[in-house]
């Protein structure tokens, strides 16, 4: 079942497959379809989010930083304007991103608490790891530019979305956590015209 032994650890330090799949440098498998790049990077954003409650955990930071939140969704909003994109809809994709983080961290938590033998023995540092998030953040903001159009396309948008993230959970060995963020993660990536 959803054990607690699988993702954490390969989330924390995924495998290395050089040159298998689209954008910087990612060592993910790749998710098909139109929506498929979108998913992968979805997907990388979750398993930060892992190293993002490593860094957190047994510190005083709290997983829930509303600054940081709304600083991010500002700058989605106005980079939203710049590419040409509905603007509402993508704070609200973002917005979906951010929740998705915070279910993983939470769940992570739980977990490293109820056994302090899973829990992490490294502190990486914050900074750094939201300097990785703004870069997908960007990354993710090109391919909402980029599938604009198919996800409108009423009917195959929901079906190529679901194929592309249960092959992406599968292919990234994502445990029962992971998987149930990462269909929050994905909820209004199709839009209705
Ligand atoms: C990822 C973090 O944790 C939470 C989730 C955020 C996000 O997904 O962008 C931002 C701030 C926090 O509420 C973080 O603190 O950087």
């Amino acid at each position: 079942g959803s054990g607690v032994t699988t993702a954490a650890a390969s989330a924390a330090e995924p495998p290395s497959r050089p040159g298998s799949a689209a954008g910087s440098g990612s060592s993910l498998p790749t998710a098909p379809g139109p929506p498929g790049p979108l998913v992968d990077l979805a997907v990388r954003r979750l398993l930060v989010s892992d190293q993002v409650a490593t860094a957190k955990f047994g510190t005083p930071q709290p997983i829930d930083d509303p600054a940081r939140e709304q600083q991010e969704l500002t700058q989605v909003r106005q980079q939203a304007v710049a590419l040409g994109i509905d603007p509402d809809a993508t704070v609200a994709l973002f917005q979906d991103q951010i929740t998705a983080s915070k279910v993983v961290q939470r769940g992570l938590f739980t977990r490293w608490t109820a056994h302090p033998g899973l829990a992490p023995t490294t502190k990486p540092d914050l900074g750094r790891i939201r300097t990785r998030l703004d870069q997908l953040t960007a990354e993710i903001l090109n391919q909402l530019a980029d599938t604009e159009t198919v996800r409108r396309a009423d009917g195959t948008c929901r079906a190529d979305l679901a194929v592309a993230r249960v092959t992406a959970g599968a292919l990234d060995h994502l445990d029962g956590l992971h998987r149930h963020a990462l269909s929050i993660a994905l909820q209004s990536v199709c839009r209705s015209a």
